[in-house]
């Protein structure tokens, strides 16, 4: 790793589909990893999926879509997978990356107020809940920042970061350091509902879910339209079948919750996939059928 960039033993909570893509980026970069979930079946995947990642991007390095990392060697080595909580009590950096419900991340927050460092600085990977409501519940709130990664998270060089109301300059600035550290960057917002991204994006992926509810065309159709007559890479109920249709709609509810404005209303098709365990990619079929390996 170059050595203007400190190293971290990075403390990642939620080993889904962000929490693995985090994990391989982090070792990728030379930072050791302990990657936390509740689920042992979650955390076996995990691994699979990590190895699987390393062999996507060395195809992504060599067409120049991702850069090369820093560390050398089997660096996926460095990442330990645990559902012991104490194992946390070693980081230096924290990332929360797990389920979007505001219940499940504040219970987090909770319970790692005492295990942690107290000058830790903690990442909320979050699509829509408060970074101010969590970060409250931590002796020295200033040091918990919103970075909303993007998916995949080795493919996107920018981070949306979240401002808390709480949060100090050298919070941000140790944060941005984090992410160049990786060769990424944080775009700094302020707190708010859906911050920037998902204020706009949930509205839009909503929206295409009515059409195709409504019957006036095709999940691929709609998609169609945004990718060949709009030049999107990818359509909306794409997008939404990449994020997971079960994050979108607790996102959806959050922004909903916050905002009481009917344009956040989720489609009832929405609500009726995620019943039915249709999440998207990760389930193996949302919009479209996927093979799950
Ligand atoms: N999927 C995306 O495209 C995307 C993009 C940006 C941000 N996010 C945000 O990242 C976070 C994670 O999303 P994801 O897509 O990885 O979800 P996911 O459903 O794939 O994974 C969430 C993981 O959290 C674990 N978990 C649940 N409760 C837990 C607890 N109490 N302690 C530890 N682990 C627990 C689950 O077992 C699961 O493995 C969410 O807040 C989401 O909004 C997701």
């Amino acid at each position: 790793m170059d050595n203007n960039f400190q190293h971290y033993h990075v403390g990642i909570i939620g080993a889904g589909i962000m929490g693995q893509g985090l994990a391989f980026q982090c070792a990728k970069f030379g930072h050791k990893v302990t990657l936390l979930d509740i689920s042992e079946q979650v955390l076996t995947d995990a691994r699979t999926k990590i190895t699987q990642l390393q062999r996507f991007d060395i195809v992504m390095q060599r067409q120049g879509k991702t850069p090369a990392g820093t560390a050398s060697g089997k660096f996926l080595d460095n990442i330990s997978f645990t559902n012991d909580w104490a194992d946390l009590g070693e980081c230096t950096f924290i990332v929360e990356n797990a389920t979007e419900l505001e219940s499940t991340k504040l219970d987090i927050f909770k319970r790692i107020s005492s295990i942690i460092g107290n000058n830790v600085v903690v990442g909320v990977n979050t699509s829509c809940v408060s970074i101010t409501k969590l970060a409250a519940c931590l002796e020295n709130p200033e040091r918990v920042i919103g970075l909303h990664f993007s998916n995949p998270v080795h493919m996107m060089p920018a981070v949306e970061m979240v401002r808390g109301l709480f949060n100090s300059d050298s919070v941000i600035q140790e944060a941005q350091q984090f992410l160049a550290g990786m060769q990424m960057h944080g775009i700094v917002v302020n707190d708010s509902p859906g911050f920037i991204s998902n204020r706009v994006m949930l509205a839009y992926i909503n929206e295409a879910i009515y059409c195709v509810h409504e019957g006036v065309a095709t999940a691929g159709d709609v998609d169609q339209i945004f990718r060949e007559c709009l030049s999107h890479t990818m359509g909306p109920l794409q997008t939404a079948d990449l994020i997971g249709l079960d994050t979108i709609l607790q996102a959806m509810n959050v922004v909903y919750g916050n905002f009481s404005d009917s344009k956040y209303r989720p489609c009832i098709l929405l609500k009726r996939m995620v019943d039915a365990g249709m999440l998207g990619r990760k389930s193996g079929k949302g919009f479209y059928n996927y093979s799950i390996n």
